[in-house]
């Protein structure tokens, strides 16, 4: 016969117990980890680790749970141990309500202490200077390409990146009431009006665009002005009691962003390899005929892919230019080793900007 609902909830309630004594014991352990590591001295974060864990659970799932699930689930089951170990700060573009948030919550998991920071800037210098032990930054929009202040503050910082993870995002248009009437003011981040200028062509031609310095600070100003409305998450929305006058506006539907994860190297030594990862370079040639075409022959010799080649001007009024290089693999890789020392001999300028599992 079948389970009624009742049977079944003192079922789930059973199975919920046993989960938390699991997880109790799970953190125990985490606590004995901590104290090894506290005596060494060493990181309390480990994103290999981590990685694996998530791998290896994924590879062994029997379902019905989906993979993401599992991902999700014991990202956050992480997190809470980490923080028992010893609280993480983490830097991001603030305020409360960004995707910078969003993307650090999905990397750390939300046992974090939040460290919001007014611009780029400040989440790379507040990181240096250990405000925060990580910061997490934007660096890539699949409608916008590269993000070129994160891009140009990486080449003189002594931070690694440590770690990635990407973000669907889907801006709304937010304001104090649900119609598009009466609007004098769309304020959103520059990258968010760009992502989505198709849709304010169309739906508010004659509205004036302002930049600000994040969406969710375009949201909050929103929240003060009736004729105002913002470009932002619908949890900025939330945290300014905004409503949502459209939905889902960015021009390219599957508008992805990627964040790198940074720290100085005194915080977390490069990621052991955790069997899917990514070494991330600065790089420049000499300007000659057939340079850029040299420096693409050592990872076609060494059978080493290549991910992402972004230029940016190398401000030399020269014409000359710095590449932004990912590869994958881990340079304890004997052929991504030879690969990266090849290009360093072919390189004026040669900065690795770090090695860390591939983000999901
Ligand atoms: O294995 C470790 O080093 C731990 O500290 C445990 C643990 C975990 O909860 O599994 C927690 C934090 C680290 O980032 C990695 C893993």
């Amino acid at each position: 016969m079948a389970k009624t609902l009742a049977q079944l909830r003192t079922q789930i309630d059973a199975a919920d117990r046993e989960l938390l004594a699991l997880l109790n014991r799970r953190a125990e352990l985490a606590n004995e980890v901590g104290e090894i590591k506290r005596a060494e001295g060493s990181p309390v974060f480990r994103p290999e680790r981590e990685a694996e864990v998530i791998h290896g659970l994924q590879s062994s799932n029997p379902g019905p749970l989906k993979p993401g699930n599992v991902a999700s689930i014991w990202r956050e089951i992480m997190s809470a141990c980490r923080a028992l170990e010893a609280p993480q700060r983490v830097a991001y573009l603030g305020p409360a309500g960004t995707f910078s948030e969003e993307a650090a919550l999905r990397f750390f998991g939300t046992s974090i202490e939040h460290v919001p920071c007014v611009n780029f800037d400040e989440v790379f210098r507040a990181t240096a200077a250990g405000t925060a032990e990580f910061g997490v930054v934007p660096v890539e929009n699949s409608t916008e390409g590269v993000v070129a202040r994160s891009l140009d503050l990486f080449l003189n910082s002594p931070l690694h990146i440590v770690g990635e993870t990407s973000l669907l995002v889907r801006h709304n248009l937010l304001r104090q009431s649900n119609s598009l009437e009466d609007i004098e003011v769309v304020l959103a981040h520059p990258q968010a009006l760009a992502q989505c200028q198709g849709w304010l062509n169309t739906h508010l031609p004659d509205v004036e665009r302002r930049a600000v310095s994040s969406n969710a600070e375009g949201a909050r100003l929103a929240a003060t002005h009736p004729a105002w409305a913002a470009i932002a998450s619908e949890r900025a929305g939330s945290e300014f009691g905004l409503h949502v006058a459209a939905h889902a506006i960015q021009d390219d539907a599957f508008n992805r962003t990627r964040f790198a994860v940074i720290c100085l190297p005194q915080t977390l030594q490069a990621p052991q390899a955790s069997g899917r990862d990514c070494v991330s370079l600065i790089v420049s040639v000499p300007n000659k005929p057939g340079a850029v075409h040299d420096l693409l022959v050592p990872l076609k010799t060494h059978g080493v892919s290549m991910t992402r080649f972004e230029s940016r001007p190398a401000r030399s009024g020269q014409w000359e230019y710095f590449f932004y290089v990912d590869i994958q693999g881990h340079p304890s890789q004997p052929n991504v080793a030879a690969a990266l020392k090849d290009l360093q001999g072919l390189c004026a300028f040669y900065k690795v900007l770090g090695t860390y599992p591939v983000g999901d």
